[in-house]
């Protein structure tokens, strides 16, 4: 509008006129027009000029009125200046024209001019003022016309500002009922996920006519306080959902009968497989017979080494036995000695009595004396040589005792020394095509990155040492699948460091055989870096139906108390790590009861029972009252979990015990996570060498169908678990905003919560054939690995956010983190505006609130630094994947917590 008000401003121009500059009166020119055919060669004064214009000034000055007004707020003042220029250009070209024609003189007064004229020059004159009077005229008319033209505009121009007004008030409306209405979403998102776990535990007790009544109470009650527009909404859909419940509910039946004909079939099939197996255990004998037969051959050669080592063992062992002879006959002797002392002492005894009977009976006789002296005597000498005895009797047995240690410590030592020869000799009598093959072996499990790098570099050392282990490891390998084999060739590696602790986690998921999320990738993560720090890991995990057998080996599921206690595990000390405080796992206290546990016992405020429902028990909760320690995945989030707001009802819990409570930050399996190896990526690539990241980039639109008309354009993603705790509709909004300020956005997530799932496959849809936005609605491991090096920036506005690993994993490739300050993220990404921190932390864009406003900033902050400042924006790309986010730091401080618990409980047991 006001670019139009401009241009009938200052072109005045009708077709066909040519242009002069004129004086508005206000100091300003303005440019009016005469037609083409209207040659005005000679000067004409001003002020015939004004005197004509006098007689147009009314409507001229409302139409300069109106034009100043408006000059005031537009660009138009501008080219009134040019046209202040033009003037003295048209002026000069006046007075040009005056230098060649004949100069005139035009006074107001006519018959003086007449009179000072020709018959011929007065015509001319008169004919050109009169053809001036008609330009003038039209000039005036056409002036009116623009007037009018103007009052016209004008007045739309009030309508639509009336309009614009009255538009701005229905947008303030519309603003505050989105307002309201996204409150009303939070409100009834919660109730959804009340809802769907009631379904849940319905769907357990298995009575469907129950869970029908309860969701209907669920519509009547729950629902009743929240707004009603709402509430119809999610009453259509429950009773939707009721409906397909039921449709299901009458399929199933059905299914039920087919699964009882098919379970008959099955025991046939059963029968057939036990004679099956008879056959295939028939047929393993005889394998094993040839299998024998074979290795036998193989076994010569080392048969002949192994007879000479023999026959040098059996020497030294005859050696030791002569020597063991000897002692024994020492021991022989000894013990006669022992035999003849005891006569002796018995006859000392004897004699002893007599003289003693002789005393008695008083015999005073001199020969009696002498001979009680003589007896005397002789017991002195025979006490005497009692003595000598025993010492020779104790030196004999001192002889003995030394010669078997001395036996004992040689058969120790030959012991030793023989394993030790066995496993550090050489195996020399293999021939080059069995060392040949187990390198291959190797070579392709480091290929197809079966084993990292590290490790397979150590196991082809051991290869070139011709390592004893390593070929009976081998030969064993071909009796066994390759995860044993591989699991088999590790040990090898971890058995040599120094003994570590034995470390069980018990978990819910593990990456790659069962992950949903993050938790999985953090209990392998940790588990192997715990490995390669020389501990032995193992991992309890439910026996899911879903798990990836064929990734699983030596398969054991197993029941503390049936294998963990025999194995001494009953002075074990318990580290309990929450990855998220929301899942709970409350049940009914009863149903302890059913683990063989006392319910009555357990269900106490003290212990397991849940802080808000009394009949009700809170496995997290136990957890944390009876481990000796408890960890968290960052330290910010174990702050927050000890608030009312961030602790979902265990803060008062953890505060009691915030003595054994701490946050250590997740790290990332950097050889699972790496740009430079990842076999997932079309092209790989790594910090100095980013041209990998736009081929990944052109190669991922090229995939999902987006446009590469614009390399630049800036790639935005998400990859994520779609539920409240991740902002979704932060996650939403970044999507069209995203689209709006002119890059392009990629989703990969879906989402347990059905009305979350609906709505994004709504937007999904919308989106279908777009040329700048994606969203892929499944869980797809390697379309993950494509984003994440495809990617220019990485959106996470999670509501709360334990740790997160998306952050770690897309720095790690080169894409930018925007996040909201909250748990791990706010531990592990920071802004690169914040002066408060130090530049070399900054690595990416935060904001606070969990609102469209917090994200609008961070995200312009980050399209803008890429669009205006590309050589800033690639060093932050390679400080980011330069960061060292592995498990090496906070594996060492997991390491450290268990091994004081363990040495203070060691202390413990010595007090
Ligand atoms: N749809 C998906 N497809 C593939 N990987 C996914 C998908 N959703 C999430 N992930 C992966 O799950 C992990 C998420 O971890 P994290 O950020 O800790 O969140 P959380 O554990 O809360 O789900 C990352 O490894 C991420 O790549």
């Amino acid at each position: 509008m006001a670019s139009k008000l401009r241009t009938c401003f200052v072109c005045w121009n009708l077709s066909g006129f040519n242009c002069v500059n004129l004086s508005n009166g206000n100091g300003r020119i303005v440019r009016v027009s005469f037609p083409a055919s209207c040659k005005m060669r000679h000067r004409t004064t001003l002020s015939s000029l004004q005197h004509k214009r006098q007689q147009i000034k009314p409507s001229t000055e409302v139409g300069l009125r109106q034009n100043k007004d408006e000059e005031e707020d537009s660009e138009v003042s501008s080219n009134n200046d040019d046209s202040v220029d033009n003037t003295n250009e048209t002026k000069d070209s006046v007075d040009n024209t005056n230098e060649t024609e004949e100069p005139l003189v035009i006074n107001i007064n006519g018959a003086e001019l007449a009179k000072q004229l020709s018959g011929k020059q007065r015509e001319d004159l008169l004919g050109m003022i009169r053809n001036a009077e008609k330009n003038i005229l039209l000039l005036n008319q056409a002036r009116v016309r623009a007037l009018e033209d103007l009052e016209k505009i004008l007045a739309e121009k009030d309508a639509l500002q009336g309009e614009i007004n009255a538009l701005e008030a229905r947008l303030a409306e519309t603003d505050a009922r989105i307002k309201a209405a996204a409150q009303e979403k939070i409100r009834v998102e919660l109730l959804e996920q009340q809802l769907e776990k009631l379904r849940n535990e319905l769907a357990e007790k298995g009575g469907t006519e129950a869970r029908y009544e309860e969701l209907r109470d669920l519509q009547n009650g729950d629902l009743r306080d929240a707004n009603p527009l709402s509430n119809k909404g999610i009453i259509h859909s429950l009773t939707e959902e009721l409906n397909s419940l039921r449709t299901e509910n009458a399929s199933m039946k059905n299914d039920l009968e087919s699964f009882k004909t098919h379970i008959s079939v099955v025991k046939n099939d059963d029968e057939r497989l036990v004679a099956l197996e008879k056959e295939r255990s028939s047929l393993e004998s005889a394998l094993k017979d040839l299998e024998s037969k074979l290795c036998s051959q193989e076994d010569v050669s080392k048969l002949s080494i192994l007879t000479v080592e023999c026959k040098d063992l059996s020497g030294k062992v005859e050696n030791l036995q002569s020597l063991l002879d000897k002692a024994t006959k020492q021991a022989d002797q000894a013990v006669i000695v022992l035999q003849q002392n005891q006569d002796l002492r018995r006859k000392v005894d004897e004699l002893e009595t007599s003289l003693e009977e002789a005393n008695i009976h008083k015999l005073s006789s001199d020969q009696l004396q002498k001979y009680s002296e003589l007896m005397k005597q002789k017991i002195n000498v025979l006490e005497e040589r009692l003595q000598k005895s025993d010492e020779e009797l104790n030196s004999y047995i001192q002889l003995y005792q030394k010669s078997v240690k001395e036996f004992q410590d040689t058969l120790d030592t030959l012991k030793e020394q023989s394993k030790r020869k066995a496993l550090e000799e050489p195996v020399e009598d293999m021939p080059w095509e069995f060392w040949s093959q187990l390198l291959l072996l190797i070579d392709g499990w480091g290929i197809e990155k079966k084993i990292s790098v590290d490790d397979a570099s150590l196991l082809r050392e051991k290869v070139w040492r011709r390592d004893r282990r390593i070929s009976e490891t081998y030969m064993a390998y071909k009796k066994q699948s390759e995860p044993e084999a591989i699991s088999a060739f590790l040990g090898l590696l971890s058995s040599e460091t120094s003994q570590g602790l034995h470390v069980i986690h018990i978990a819910a998921e593990m990456a790659p055989v069962a992950k949903v999320g993050g938790l999985g990738d953090v209990v392998s993560g940790l588990g192997k870096a715990l490995q390669k720090k020389g501990h032995l890991v193992e991992i309890v995990l439910p026996k899911y139906d879903c798990m990836e057998y064929d990734r699983v080996c030596n398969l054991r599921a197993p029941l503390y108390w049936e294998i963990f206690v025999h194995k001494g595990l009953n002075s074990a000390r318990i580290c309990f790590t929450c990855h998220n405080f929301e899942y709970q796992g409350t049940a009914a206290a009863s149903e302890l009861d059913s683990c063989g546990l006392v319910s009555q016992n357990l269900n106490k405020s003290d212990k397991m029972q849940d802080n808000s429902a009394r009949d009700r028990v809170n496995s997290v909760k136990g957890g944390i009252v009876f481990s000796n320690i408890v960890t968290t995945v960052s330290p910010t989030y174990a702050q927050e979990v000890r608030t009312a707001e961030g602790g979902h009802g265990l803060h008062s819990t953890l505060s009691s015990h915030s003595r054994k409570f701490v946050g250590i930050l997740n790290g990332i399996d950097t050889d699972a996570w790496n740009p430079a190896t990842d076999a997932f990526l079309p092209v790989q690539y790594n910090a100095t060498d980013l041209q990998g990241k736009v081929e990944n980039k052109q190669a991922l639109r090229r995939k999902l169908g987006l446009s590469s008309a614009d390399i630049r354009r800036p790639l935005v993603a998400c990859i994520t678990r779609l539920v409240p705790q991740k902002g979704v509709h932060l996650i939403r909004h970044a999507i069209y905003l995203t689209f709006e300020l002119g890059g392009q956005f990629v989703l990969l997530g879906s989402s347990p919560v059905p009305h979350i799932q609906k709505e994004f496959e709504g937007i999904a849809n919308h989106f279908q054939n777009h040329d700048h936005v994606r969203l892929i609605l499944k869980y797809d491991e390697s379309l993950s690995h494509a984003i994440y090096a495809a990617s220019d920036m990485f959106i996470i506005p999670s509501i709360f956010e334990p740790c997160g690993l998306t952050q770690m994993i897309s720095m790690r490739y080169g894409a930018i983190p925007i996040v909201r300050k909250t748990g791990g993220l706010n531990d592990s990404v920071f802004d690169v505006d914040d002066d408060t921190i130090p530049s070399q932390f900054r690595n990416g864009f935060t904001f606070v609130n969990p609102d469209e406003q917090g994200l609008n900033g961070a995200l312009v902050r980050a399209l803008n630094l890429f669009k205006n400042n590309p050589e800033r924006w690639k060093q932050l790309v390679q400080k980011d994947m330069n960061i060292d986010f592995s498990w090496e730091t906070s594996s060492a401080e997991y390491e450290d917590l268990y091994l004081k618990s363990v040495a203070r409980a060691k202390a413990a047991k010595r007090a």
